[in-house]
């Protein structure tokens, strides 16, 4: 028992990334407490709803993880079909037990971070769990929950919480390996380009305009706060399996999952209007400018070029607006600087 508890410390504290480490905490639990089913669940809010989304679970035997599952339509189940779970944050509890009609037991265990909470583990079981089991598992969720803390500390930008450059590369990755298409013939780029209907993964940079006039006119703490608040219209704005991403400065960064291009379109127009008409404190009106394309078989440096090139575009031609690039290059407005379809692999 000794050995295996270590053995499975030891996987838990060598993981990099939230995604395999909550991979490693449910082969833990599994192993150790003989569960039937081990979930683990992020907790998102998406215009002011909670919702409650699995991200690793069980299925027959092994691990599953939701970032490598190609079934987009898991977005997450909201927060009310979860009774035990909200009483269980309602009464800042570690653990609440629910029975279900089939008489196996569930734990709901939220991960408690600075009296929030963004994770919780759903531990099934047919019958009760002995002190002891009940022992190991608070101290494996003791780990996971210290653990997590450090990934969120050096994933994480520290002034708005969104993810930090330094991770772009791996979530770009995962991106796109989720997102292909299994054993379906490939379409060529060009095929993709030009098919508005298909659904294709988006990159968009974000700049907020004019940000140099904030600091100067109001202050560098105001222009913090601007900072917060557009990453917080940006966390709302997306989708549980987008990713947003801090570039530094006033850039950002948004990673869009398979969707059309006129969806795209319609999903980053709506976030530049809700940005134009948030009130800032003090400030009052600040608007943002954006560059998108479309995820190719490309390297990330030429698509998030691809995107900056449809950002300096807005820039020049009156801000406060969205541009796509394929659209600029097709309409003549933009030259690509890729005359013919080079595929880049490394
Ligand atoms: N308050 C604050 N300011 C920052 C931060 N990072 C970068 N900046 C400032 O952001 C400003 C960016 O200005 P520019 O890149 O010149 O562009 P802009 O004024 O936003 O103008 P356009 O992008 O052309 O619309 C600079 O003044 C930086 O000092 C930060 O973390 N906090």
């Amino acid at each position: 028992m000794m050995e295996a508890l270590l053995k499975h410390l030891i996987d838990i504290t060598c993981q990099r990334d939230h995604t395999l480490l909550n991979s490693s905490v449910v082969s833990a639990l599994q192993a150790l407490t003989g569960a039937e089913q081990v979930r683990v669940h992020e907790l998102f809010r998406f215009r002011h709803q909670l919702f409650v989304q699995p991200k690793a679970w069980l299925q027959n035997g092994a691990v599953v993880l939701a970032e490598d599952s190609t079934q987009i339509e898991n977005q997450g189940e909201p927060i009310s079909r979860f009774p035990s779970l909200i009483s269980a944050i309602r009464d800042r509890q570690n653990c609440v037990e629910e029975m279900t009609a089939a008489g196996a037991r569930i734990l709901w265990l939220p991960i408690w971070l600075n009296d929030k909470v963004s994770t919780c583990l759903e531990v099934t079981n047919p019958a009760p769990y002995c002190d002891n089991t009940l022992r190991v598992l608070e101290g494996i969720l003791g780990v996971y929950r210290n653990y997590q803390s450090i990934l969120d500390y050096s994933e994480r930008d520290s002034l708005t919480g969104l993810l930090n450059r330094k991770t772009f590369d791996e979530k770009f990755s995962r991106l796109l390996a989720a997102s292909a298409p299994e054993g379906a013939p490939h379409e060529s780029e060009d095929e993709r380009r030009h098919h508005a209907k298909a659904a294709s993964q988006w990159l968009a940079v974000v700049d907020i305009d004019h940000f140099k006039r904030v600091n100067d006119q109001f202050g560098h703490l105001y222009g913090d706060e601007v900072l917060i608040l557009v990453a917080n219209l940006l966390r709302s704005s997306f989708r549980a399996h987008d990713r947003v991403f801090r570039f530094g400065g006033e850039e950002f960064v948004v990673l869009l999952r398979s969707t059309t291009l006129e969806e795209a379109h319609r999903i980053f127009e709506r976030f530049r209007i809700s940005v134009e008409q948030h009130a800032f404190p003090q400030v009052g009106q600040v608007t943002v400018s954006l560059g998108f394309a479309c995820i190719t078989q490309e390297s990330p440096v030429v698509i998030l070029g691809h995107a900056d090139q449809a950002l300096y575009y807005a820039k020049e031609n009156g801000r406060n607006r969205v541009c796509y690039y394929d659209g600029l290059v097709s309409s003549g407005l933009l030259h690509s600087e890729m005359a013919n379809d080079t595929v880049e692999f490394f």
